[in-house]
């Protein structure tokens, strides 16, 4: 499959010198195109560090501290996503890759018009573009996303939660992006509403071929949702594989731990057993496997050595990365 999006070797620290705490390690991570890879963990395991610091829209004090994001356009050359200029990086963003963040329906602006705002996106980028094909191009992502054209003179206030949440996503696309980011875009609706939306956004990317990189609490909604899962713990991806393949046969203690987190989609009931113990403290993090202390296998090399993702030796190795000691790899992933 053709990558969209490598990251390499990604580091993100929070505050300078002594005090900074490393939220994001030695990230690799590649993005296809037309795919949907999903990013699971504990709260504080840097996922949207991960996420923001791809698009270079950190909040100091954040502050990338090595690595490279390898864009791939439709057309022409790969570039390096950290290495542009803020002109060309404003060019990038929502143009080539569009974030829907936490609580994003919170974010529209209360006092203009969905119109308004869907077509000052348009405006921004491509000052040129008439206000009649404006209006128009609102309109088709309007009705894209679900929501009848009529209400494009609705405030805000006017929409129901969903609904403000549909526009959110129609803006991320209305420019046509490769890549969209979506942190938690449903967690404020309820289960029905989630995965109505979640169907429909997948709808979508196959009539529109965009990838998606979807961060959510909700292993449930992962699994059904994503074509590939990631999972971090201590701003680190222990594992990653087809989310099937995770589903049916995680090989990392910790994502076996946070899979028996949450109710068995299919077949028997499952006993909710979750992870004893609490996430590191990242400015204490433990040596070597950072999950070694929580780890019901942890062994001789794990409190000192700290295992490299890689491909690990079984039948469907080529198709999935580990870091962890029990399936030691000759083939680091990066
Ligand atoms: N502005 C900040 N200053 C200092 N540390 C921060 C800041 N933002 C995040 N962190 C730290 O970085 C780590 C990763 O946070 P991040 O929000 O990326 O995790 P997450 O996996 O997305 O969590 P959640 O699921 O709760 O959003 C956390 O330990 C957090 O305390």
């Amino acid at each position: 499959m053709e990558p969209v999006l490598e990251i390499r070797n990604l580091n993100v620290e929070y505050g300078l010198g002594d005090k900074a705490v490393r939220a994001v390690r030695d990230v690799n991570l590649t993005l296809h195109r037309g795919e949907v890879l999903g990013l699971a963990g504990e709260s504080g395991s840097g996922k949207s560090t991960l996420a923001y610091g791809l698009t270079r829209l950190l909040a100091p004090p954040g502050v990338i501290t090595g690595g490279e994001v390898v864009y791939h356009p439709e057309k022409g050359d790969p570039y390096d996503v950290l290495g542009l200029s803020d002109k060309a990086l404003r060019a990038f963003r929502w143009a080539e890759t569009a974030i829907v963040f936490q609580g994003a329906m919170n974010s529209l602006n209360p006092v203009h018009k969905i119109s308004t705002q869907l077509t000052d996106v348009l405006k921004a980028h491509d000052p040129k573009m008439s206000e009649h094909s404006r209006n128009a191009r609102a309109r088709e992502m309007l009705k894209l996303v679900g929501i009848s054209p009529d209400r494009m003179d609705a405030y805000p206030h006017q929409l129901s939660g969903g609904m403000r949440q549909r526009v959110m996503i129609g803006m991320a696309l209305i420019l046509q992006p490769q890549v969209v980011i979506m942190d938690e875009p449903t967690t404020a609706l309820d289960v029905v509403m989630q995965r109505q939306i979640l169907g429909q956004l997948i709808e979508l990317r196959e009539r529109l071929g965009f990838s998606v990189i979807f961060i959510t609490h909700d292993l449930s909604l992962l699994v059904e949702f994503s074509n590939r899962i990631a999972i971090m713990y201590g701003g680190r991806i222990v594992e990653e594989a087809p989310a099937a393949t995770i589903y049916r046969d995680a090989l990392h203690p910790y994502s076996r731990g946070l899979l028996s987190s949450f109710p068995a989609l299919r077949g028997p009931r499952r006993e909710l057993a979750g992870i004893p113990g609490s996430p590191p403290d990242l400015a204490g993090m433990p040596t070597g496997c950072s999950f070694h202390p929580r780890c019901p296998k942890a062994f001789e090399p794990c409190p000192t050595h700290i295992p490299v993702l890689g491909r690990p030796d079984s039948p469907d190795g080529a198709a999935r990365s580990v870091a962890c000691w029990l399936h030691p790899t000759e083939q680091p992933v990066g």
